[in-house]
């Protein structure tokens, strides 16, 4: 099974996750790069306020989901949200991802993002979690495990 872990990531921990969950899955691995910038404060204030309107943005990433048995998508929660990026990759790539698994990191607080990340998809999804950024390692593993499972079921 050819497997493809994709993930945006502003501060870290998303991309550790990703690079976990591909380790683990043999899997590749593809960062959705942000055009906008949402580094400091300003970034930081704006970055809230696209993903609760819900707002898409301008993105690049490498590789061809259609090329894999299977899609891991993971995003930061921004604001109880999706992030702009991994939106506009859902909506982008949605047909094209046979089967999905999604992820995503936060501070404490997941509120809807799960929910959103199913609707903007629309097909299969196999697993989800939300792990918290400083869990992210015993939080990828169970991820991992609960993800296999599902594969072999
Ligand atoms: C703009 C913004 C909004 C955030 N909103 C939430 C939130 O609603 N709930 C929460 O638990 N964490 C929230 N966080 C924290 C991030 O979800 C958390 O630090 C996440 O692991 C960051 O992933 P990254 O390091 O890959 O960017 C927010 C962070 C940012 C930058």
């Amino acid at each position: 099974m050819k497997a493809l872990v994709v993930y945006y990531s502003r501060d870290g921990h998303t991309r550790e996750a990703a690079r976990r969950i591909a380790e683990a899955l043999g899997a590749d691995i593809d960062e959705v790069i942000d055009r906008k910038n949402r580094k400091g404060i300003l970034g930081f204030l704006r970055a809230g306020y696209d993903a609760t309107r819900g707002k898409t943005t301008e993105i690049a990433f490498e590789k061809d989901p259609s090329e894999y048995d299977l899609v891991v998508v993971g995003s930061p929660v921004w604001n109880g949200r999706v992030t702009p990026a991994i939106r506009t990759y859902l909506l982008r790539n949605g047909e094209k991802i046979k089967k999905a698994a999604f992820f995503a990191t936060c501070a404490g607080k997941k509120g809807k993002i799960l929910e959103q990340m199913r609707e903007l998809y629309g097909g299969e999804v196999i697993a989800e979690a939300v792990m918290k950024q400083n869990e992210i390692e015993e939080g990828a593993k169970e991820f991992v495990e609960t993800l296999k499972r599902a594969l072999h079921s």
